[in-house]
């Protein structure tokens, strides 16, 4: 079956010059803006000699000296994560107090909440009140680790309703959980019961730059809000990165809203006009276009299951997917000016963007660190406080330690190009508590060397590593590789 959008057609010439790669100049342009509102006068994104754009150090660099701390362009958590964590929509630092984030998931799972209905649950029920923590605490080795998954709960000892509803409503209080204070909880401005913030200014942010259009409260700006459930039901059943593909859409229309009123205001209201400008929209979609894309059918990884020679069909039905998901998200925020971003082409390269860019969304829970505490007080205090937190670990089984998990796209840590003998690496620290992408250096990186991450586990053994980096869409040509080769 052949798919057809329509807005492909009416619009090609606009789309291919949305996807029209930027020119070397307008890279290093945008991005010495970028470092500059950042005060980071340590790196330099430009061009490379072999691999497109890559990012270069402006400054010599230590071993494990902090290279970046990169603020996502969008990121999600995912759908199968918000049972067991609740974060701040924006900056995805956890929220409420530990005992909250205990109850809630409780409470959860007494419900029978699987993972993927909890985001279609409409209840108001998480405004406790708890303080603003902080955590400053060493550095520790801290990569994505199994830790985080969640395990098959093996030998749980279910707590009584009535303890876990209180400590849900924040009745009741654990011992030492005063030494682990979480910022209280933000309410949606749209009074939406789906996203939650640890601050005033975290909600505002989220509000102008993707949520206004994607919250299906009272206040939502989307054209229809039945529409956005059933998008979003669509992309939890399905595929959650589309809601990350929602968030990009939105994040450039808000935009475009907000580029025109000001040329509007600059022009005086008398001179108004309601013509369609695509310079305008070229502008709003800057910050994306400066992402390395293909076609999401095209390029994502054929699946271990799936023989060779069903790729056709594969591909086909990867496509159609998006085309469906595409159609119910056009229901819910079209916007006739930015026409050109609904069409099935962008919306492909928009998620192709994301499976060539995208890095682990990962947040150490501070419950974990709650029991770490309490197992580590000497004696008599530690046997005093498992009386009370015995009953809960044993509730909770294995999965204690779960951490925020989602995905993201990072406009700097995306430049940085792959080595299997790499300088830095994506490393969060034992004080980094939020969705930001920390680099670290690995070695000393002089002035003017290449930045450069590894995208796979650079120990396996050398076919292995190519057959990883086809999924990237390259060869790779390291000097390790060459060495090896
Ligand atoms: C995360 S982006 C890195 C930035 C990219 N060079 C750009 O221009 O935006 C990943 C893409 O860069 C290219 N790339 C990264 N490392 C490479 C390498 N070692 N050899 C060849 N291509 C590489 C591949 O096209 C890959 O899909």
């Amino acid at each position: 079956m052949e798919i057809i959008c329509p807005i492909d057609k009416q619009f090609s010439d606009q789309i291919a010059a949305l996807l029209e790669p930027p020119s070397p100049h307008e890279v290093q342009k945008y991005f010495e803006e970028l470092l500059a509102t950042r005060q980071c006068r340590c790196l330099k994104v430009k061009p490379t000699a072999y691999h497109g754009k890559g990012v270069y150090a402006e400054t010599d660099f230590k071993e494990s000296d902090l290279v970046l701390k990169d603020q996502m362009l969008a990121g999600a958590q995912h759908s199968s994560n918000k049972v067991d964590c609740l974060v701040c929509s924006y900056c995805f630092c956890f929220i409420g107090s530990i005992e909250l984030q205990i109850g809630r998931k409780l409470f959860l799972e007494q419900l029978g909440v699987s993972p993927n209905s909890e985001s279609h649950m409409q209840k108001d029920c998480y405004n406790s009140g708890s303080s603003v923590g902080e955590d400053d605490s060493d550095v520790e080795d801290q990569q994505v680790s199994g830790k985080c998954a969640s395990s098959p709960s093996k030998d749980k000892i279910p707590l009584p309703k009535d303890v876990v509803e209180s400590l849900f409503n924040g009745e009741m209080q654990l011992p030492y959980s005063e030494k682990f204070p979480l910022p209280p909880i933000v309410s949606c401005p749209g009074g939406c019961k789906e996203n939650y913030y640890c601050s005033k200014s975290c909600a505002e942010a989220d509000w102008e730059s993707f949520h206004s259009l994607l919250c299906t409260g009272e206040g939502s700006k989307s054209s229809s809000t039945k529409a956005l459930l059933k998008f979003m039901e669509h992309a939890n059943d399905t595929n959650d990165i589309f809601l990350l593909a929602a968030k990009v859409i939105s994040f450039t229309i808000l935009r475009h809203r907000n580029l025109k009123e000001s040329r509007h205001e600059g022009k005086g209201k008398h001179v108004i006009s309601e013509s369609r400008d695509f310079s305008l929209l070229l502008e709003a979609w800057k910050p994306v276009s400066m992402g390395y894309k293909r076609r999401w059918w095209d390029c994502i990884a054929l699946p271990d299951d799936v023989d060779g020679s069903d790729e056709a069909s594969f591909r086909m039905q990867i496509k159609e997917l998006a085309f469906t998901s595409l159609q119910l998200l056009k229901a819910a925020i079209f916007d006739e000016e930015c026409k050109p971003l609904l069409s099935l082409e962008m919306y492909g390269h928009i998620i192709g963007m994301f499976e060539l860019n995208n890095l682990d969304l990962v947040v150490e829970s501070p419950v974990e660190d709650y029991f770490l505490y309490i197992d580590d007080l000497p004696l008599p205090g530690k046997e005093e406080a498992e009386q009370t937190t015995k009953p809960i670990l044993d509730a909770l089984g294995d999965d204690y330690s779960i951490c925020c998990q989602g995905t993201a796209f990072f406009p700097l840590q995306s430049c940085m190009n792959h080595s299997c003998r790499p300088n830095a690496k994506a490393f969060k620290r034992e004080e980094d508590r939020d969705g930001q992408a920390t680099i670290i250096a690995l070695q000393p990186i002089a002035r003017g060397e290449e930045i450069t991450i590894s995208y796979i586990d650079e120990d396996l053994p050398f076919e292995e590593r190519q057959a990883l980096l086809a999924d990237y869409g390259f060869r790779c040509r390291c000097s390790k590789c060459l060495e090896e080769a």
